[in-house]
């Protein structure tokens, strides 16, 4: 691990770090700096690498070169070209980044930077205008001729490439005027571009005279309706760019170029600020009074949080600052992102790292020209360089899909997000009806500021949640998944013609398959884990939800040949073929990963919902994100028990958030809602709390658990996790590191394992995990680095780190 020196130096500094725009494996070099170039972290350098001139970015400056370099085999950095890939204030957060999350600042670019952002800007040389004459004194020949040559053009402005290929002398003369301030090279993250064009053709004459393979091509050219891209005719008509291009010169077609938006703004209709509830006005006044720092707002579900967003993020706007907006995951974006662009129009952009490389770079653009001034987006678009940061929201704050869990850096956007709030100067709003613990916990000892919605709009009441008891259902004999009650609360729904969720912890048509002769499973190859058998169009099909290894369903064990195979426990593909059958005129709709693959279908299921063309969704987690459907009366939660009983201190946070979040899908409309929690284990105090939308009760429980056990909040945990795909090395080394621990100090006593994971090979790699309690916070961070920095693992062996783990593996 580097130890970087950031920021301006006092001292001119002689090496700097560079992180290289290069596809190598390794792109962190040394360079030393010629007598009088100064460079600061985040600064575009342009550097030798190989036979090649590249684009690197200045991770830090060094007055020491590392032990091992020799200093006579560095090379020099080529051109310091400027900043202007970052907004002010951008790079000391990246370096917070790294600090916090032990790892190296370039992995933090790599993760912040859209890919390939220096391959897609390009380098530029301009005349300087205000060059000293002097200046010119003593050039060489061809550094001369060269710069007569630029002179005499009628613009001052060239790219680098057509420099190097044109002038006299080539790059050894650019250097030389570069040298003398003659002139000088910057890049430019596409203004200069033209705008992306595609080719078109377009039927010109009526074709009569034509014939053989022109006939043909005309033809095919009409069948698709006269007009179509010149890749499509191609394709369709089997011809040639030649042969277009002759019936363009005949008359007979056009081939013209189209303008191709990347990047369209999402469109919506316009939409007018609503007229405010008592407890929004409230919230809002109080936001907008405070000194800009971390706000907490606990609003239950259905209390308009985002209307609160909303309106506190206009005047920002109007004050010309820009806003913020992060969201846990895609599958809620498009309603939300409909609301905020029919708010604020063009203005809004949406930022996450499904788009195409094309399309971030395109958004990274706009947003350091402030051409976008809202941002909404995922976990890495807390990283989106918006300049004049005015607000920052998170929604559902308390959400697990904000922490990154690899590749490094393992950061959490809410955590980052309040950095960049502190650093901008703007306060930070937290959203949720079931805040995070440690949120919850600096909320009420005031180190937030905490605004509360406790009612829903419109005087609205929180659903009514009845708890059911599976044991009694099986004692009555019902085997279904669907309990009397449940049963009932459908058909009643479905005869006032009203829609339902259902909600299960599960994906796939069901969990796993049990050979009943041999009683052995089906397991993933790669994995310690079972494989899940998921019913496809196209055939049975089983897959591993650890390594994504998929194989067809055998018709017998592979372990015995019996061809007696079962299936166990219930997905969303099963209840949902379930459902119809109890129900045969119920329209069921499946809403899980598996059904919201393609691009778009998150939005076109729920659009296909809203539309009523459907009567009950049935989905796991993603159905509890936000989801703002008032035609919705009934939830009901099939199975929560899978969620209870988690291996992990955060079992119940969990569990308690999913319940809540997922009853306050019902009765967000003028009717009433109901919600039917079905569980093997009714006394559970999270069923209770849940039951009874008792977040206050149920935290100040937990919490006092945590306080007593030493877990978070009131302690940092630290995951070491050591892999490889020998076991033994893996092993050997968490153990070394084990002792290396205990003996250090700052750790000793608050060492858990070394263990395996839960699941110890996945994708053919074994895993052993170290769980660090840090209860000294930055110094034992510090001792932690330094320890980690000398730490040599056995050969093969990988060591994450894993900082504030959310999920124990
Ligand atoms: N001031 C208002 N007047 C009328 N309707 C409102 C007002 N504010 C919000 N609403 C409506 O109330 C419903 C719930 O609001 P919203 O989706 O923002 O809730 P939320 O607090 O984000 O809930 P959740 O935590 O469940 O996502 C929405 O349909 C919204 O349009
Ligand atoms: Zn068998
Ligand atoms: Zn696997």
């Amino acid at each position: 691990m580097e130890t970087f020196r950031p920021g301006p130096l006092l001292r001119p500094a002689a090496w700097v770090q560079v992180l290289v725009d290069a596809p190598a494996r390794e792109r962190t070099y040394t360079y030393r700096l010629a007598d009088g170039m100064t460079a600061a972290g985040g600064d575009v350098v342009c550097v030798p690498f190989g036979s090649q001139l590249v684009g690197g970015i200045v991770l830090g400056c060094l007055d020491q070169l590392p032990t091992g370099l020799d200093p006579g085999r560095l090379k020099t950095v080529e051109s310091v070209v400027g900043t202007g890939l970052f907004a002010p204030g951008f790079w000391p957060l990246l370096v917070r980044v790294a600090d916090y999350y032990l790892v190296p600042l370039a992995r933090v670019l790599e993760t912040a930077l859209p890919p390939g952002i220096l391959s897609r800007a390009r380098r530029r040389v301009r005349l300087v205008a205000d060059a000293a004459p002097m200046a010119q004194w003593g050039l060489s020949a061809a550094a001369k001729s060269a710069f007569d040559f630029l002179r005499s053009q009628a613009h001052a402005d060239f790219s680098w490439r057509f420099c190097v290929q044109r002038l006299s002398g080539g790059v050894s003369s650019l250097r030389e005027l570069q040298a003398r301030r003659l002139l000088e090279s910057y890049y430019v993250f596409g203004e200069t571009a033209r705008p992306r064009t595609q080719q078109f053709v377009v039927l010109a004459g009526a074709g009569a005279d034509l014939c053989g393979r022109s006939a043909a091509v005309v033809q095919c050219l009409r069948r698709l309706g006269g007009e179509v891209s010149v890749e499509q005719l191609l394709a369709e008509a089997r011809t040639t760019r030649a042969l277009l291009q002759k019936l363009d010169a005949g008359g007979h077609v056009r081939i013209y170029e189209r303008q191709i938006l990347r990047l369209a703004a999402p469109t919506a209709s316009a939409d007018a600020p609503k007229l405010l509830t008592d407890a929004q006005k409230q919230v809002l006044d109080r936001l907008q009074g405070a000194t800009p720092g971390p706000v907490l707002l606990e609003g239950v579900t259905g209390s308009g949080k985002t209307e609160v967003y909303l309106q506190a993020i206009a005047p920002v706007l109007d004050r010309g600052e820009s806003a913020l907006v992060l969201v846990p995951e895609i599958g809620l974006t498009p309603q939300l992102t409909d609301r905020f662009a029919a708010r604020f129009g063009a203005r809004v952009r949406v930022y996450h790292s499904a788009l195409s490389e094309g399309e971030r770079f395109d958004c990274w653009r706009q947003m350091l020209t402030g051409e976008a001034q809202v941002v909404v987006g995922t976990r890495s678009a807390v990283f989106a360089p918006l300049p004049k940061l005015g607000l920052i929201v998170l929604d559902e704050e308390h959400d697990g899909s904000y922490k990154q869990d690899r590749p490094a850096p393992c950061y959490h956007a809410r955590t980052v997000a309040l950095w960049r709030g502190e650093l901008a100067g703007c306060p930070v709003l937290l959203g949720s009806a079931t805040p995070d613990l440690e949120s919850f916990d600096r909320a009420t000892a005031g180190r937030y500021l905490h605004l509360e919605m406790p009612e829903r709009v419109a005087g609205r009441p929180l659903p009514a949640v009845e708890v059911v008891d599976m044991r009694e259902e099986l004692n009555r004999g019902n085997f279904t998944p669907f309990s009397a009650t449940l049963q009932r609360a459908v058909a009643e729904m479905h005869g006032a013609g009203r829609q339902g969720i259902l909600f299960i912890n599960r994906r796939g048509y069901s969990t796993f398959v049990l050979c009943r002769n041999c009683g052995e499973t089906l397991r993933c190859p790669h994995c310690a884990v079972s494989l899940t058998y998921h019913r496809l169009e196209a055939g049975d099909h089983l897959r591993c939800h650890y390594c994504n290894h998929g194989a067809p369903q055998p018709r017998a064990c592979p372990h015995c040949t019996s061809p007696n195979l079962r299936y166990f426990g219930a997905g969303t593909q099963r209840i949902a073929a379930q459902l119809s059958e109890q129900f045969p005129t119920l329209r069921v709709l499946r809403f899980d990963r598996d059904t919201t693959a393609r691009k778009d279908a998150h939005r076109q299921i729920l659009e296909q919902f809203g539309r009523g063309e459907a009567d009950v969704l049935v989905g796991t987690q993603m159905l509890t994100k936000g989801l703002d459907l008032p035609q919705v009366t009934l939830v009901g939660i099939l199975a929560a028990d899978g969620l209870l009983n988690l291996p992990d201190f955060r079992a119940s946070e969990r569990a308690f958030q999913l319940l809540t979040q997922v009853a306050g899908r019902a009765g967000r409309g003028s009717e009433p809602g109901r919600v039917i929690l079905q569980t093997y284990a009714p006394e559970h105090p999270v069923v209770e709390a849940a039951s009874t939308h008792d977040f206050r009760r149920y935290a100040a429980a937990e919490l006092t658990q945590r306080r007593a056990l030493g877990y978070p909040p009131f302690v940092q945990l630290v995951a070491l996790q050591l892999s490889a795909a020998e076991q033994q090395s893996v092993v050997e080394s968490a153990e070394a590191l084990a002792r290396r621990l205990d003996g250090s100090a700052d750790f000793e006593g608050r060492l858990l394992g070394p263990a395996p994971c839960t699941v110890e090979r996945v994708a053919g790699r074994y895993r052993w995990q170290l769980l660090i309690k840090n209860p000294n916070g930055e110094a034992g961070r510090a001792s932690l680095r330094a320890l980690l920095t000398q730490f040599v693992p056995c050969a093969g062996v990988t060591v994450a780190v894993d900082v504030d783990p959310l999920r124990l593996l």
